[in-house]
C-alpha cells in the first residue's frame, strides 16, 4: 500500500451537526415521520457546527467533559451514524476502535474477526493469511474460543484493537478503547499508532487521559456541549482545558447542575438557521477587514508616492533655479556641501 502523501487533507468538516430527536417512544418516531403528532418531538443538538480540517500522519485528540460530543463526533465521522447537516470529506477507509463497538456477543473472538474481514470484503485465503497476525496481536490465549459476550471490557478492546489495526485503515479512530486495556497492551497500541502515523495515516484519539492525548496527539479538539471550543497544537489546548477543569470542579455541586443544565438547555434550543445567519454575518466581517486592510496598504503606496513627487519637484526648482540664477545655486549647493562636510 502506497504511503499517503504528507499534509494531504484527510478529514474536513464543515459545520458538521448532529440531531438527535427525544421522543419517548418509538411509535411517537413514526407518526412524527407521517406528521400524525401535534406536539413536536424535542430534539437534541449533540454537534452544533463542527469545522476543522486534518492532514495525514497527524493524530488528533478529542477531549472535553462528560457528554461533550466526543464519541458523537466520532461515530459521525467513521460513518457510523450520518450527520444531520454540514459537509463532510473523508479521504480514505475509516476503521474505529471503541469498547466492543461491531462486537457480535454471541460469536467467538475467532468468529468475529472472520466476521468482520467478510464485511471489509476479504476472501477465505486473505482472512486465513491475516488470522494469526491478529489472535497474536489480541493475545487473548484460549478465550478467543470463547464468545465475545464472557470477556472483560479491556479483552474487548484488545480483540477491537487488533482486528482494526489489521484492516490498514487510512483513517484510525479510537474512542476510549485503551482506557481499559492493561500497560502491556497499552504500550503495544502505542507502538502501532506511532507506525500509523509514520505512514501518513491519520489517528483520532477519544480519552479523557490527558497524560495519554500529550504522549500520543499532535493537536487537539476540545469538544463543548456539542461546540468545538478549541481546535490547536496539544499543549495549547490542554493548557485551556486544564484552566477550565480546575474552574469547573471549584464549584459548588448546585453551581455545576445549574452550568450543565445551561448548557444542555442551550443545546435543545440550538437554532441552525441562527449559527448560519451568523456564519454569513462573521464572513462577510472577515471580507469588510480584509478590503479595509487593502485600502490600508494602498494608502502606504499613497504616501510613498507623494514623497516622490515632493523629491522630483524639488529636482525641477532646483533645475530651473540653476537656469535662472547659477550663482545662487552654486551657492546653496557649496553650503550644503560645508554642513554635511561639518557631520561627516
Ligand atoms: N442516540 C442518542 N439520542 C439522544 N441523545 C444522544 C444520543 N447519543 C448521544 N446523545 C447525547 O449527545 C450528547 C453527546 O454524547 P457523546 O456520547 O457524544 O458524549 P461524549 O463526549 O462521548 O461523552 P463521554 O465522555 O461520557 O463518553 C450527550 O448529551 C448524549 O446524551
Amino acid at each position: 500500500m502506497q504511503p499517503a502523501k504528507r499534509n494531504e487533507i484527510k478529514v474536513q468538516f464543515d459545520l458538521v451537526t448532529k440531531e438527535f430527536d427525544l421522543a419517548k417512544k418509538k411509535s411517537d418516531k413514526v407518526k412524527a415521520l407521517f406528521h400524525l403528532n401535534r406536539e413536536e418531538i424535542p430534539t437534541f443538538w449533540a454537534l452544533k457546527g463542527i469545522s476543522f480540517k486534518v492532514y495525514s500522519g497527524e493524530a488528533i485528540g478529542l477531549i472535553g467533559i462528560n457528554g461533550s460530543g466526543k464519541s458523537t463526533l466520532s461515530n459521525v465521522l467513521s460513518g457510523i451514524i450520518p450527520e444531520t447537516t454540514g459537509e463532510m470529506t473523508v479521504n480514505g477507509e475509516t476503521s474505529i476502535i471503541a469498547i466492543g463497538a461491531g462486537l457480535k456477543g454471541n460469536l467467538t473472538g475467532i468468529e468475529n474477526i472472520r466476521f468482520k474481514a467478510l464485511m471489509n470484503g476479504l476472501n477465505e485465503q486473505e482472512i486465513e493469511e491475516n488470522m494469526n497476525s491478529i489472535i497474536e496481536f489480541a493475545d487473548l490465549g484460549d478465550f478467543i474460543y470463547q464468545p465475545v459476550k464472557n470477556y472483560s471490557s479491556g479483552m474487548k478492546s484488545r480483540l477491537g484493537f487488533a482486528i482494526a489495526v489489521h484492516q490498514d485503515p487510512d483513517i484510525l479512530i479510537i474512542d476510549e478503547a485503551l482506557s481499559v486495556g492493561d500497560e502491556t497492551f497499552y504500550q503495544k497500541c502505542v507502538n502501532k499508532i506511532f507506525e500509523f502515523k509514520k505512514q501518513g495515516k491519520t489517528i483520532f484519539f477519544v480519552s479523557h487521559s490527558l497524560g495519554q492525548i500529550e504522549t500520543l496527539c499532535d493537536k487537539v479538539v476540545w469538544m463543548h456541549y456539542g461546540d468545538m471550543r478549541l481546535f490547536g497544537p496539544t499543549n495549547e489546548v490542554l493548557a485551556e482545558y486544564r484552566q477550565f477543569i480546575q474552574w469547573f470542579k471549584q464549584l459548588s455541586e448546585e453551581k455545576k447542575s445549574e452550568y450543565q443544565r445551561q448548557e444542555k438547555e442551550k443545546q435543545k434550543n440550538f437554532s441552525l438557521q441562527k449559527m448560519l445567519e451568523q456564519r454569513v454575518e462573521i464572513e462577510q466581517r472577515d471580507q469588510i477587514q480584509e478590503v479595509m486592510n487593502k485600502k490600508k496598504s494602498s494608502d502606504k503606496l499613497d504616501v510613498i508616492s507623494k514623497i516622490i513627487l515632493f523629491v522630483l519637484i524639488v529636482i525641477y526648482c532646483f533645475g530651473l533655479l540653476n537656469i535662472l540664477n547659477p550663482h545662487f545655486v552654486h551657492h546653496i549647493l557649496r553650503t550644503v556641501h560645508h554642513i554635511l562636510r561639518m557631520f561627516l
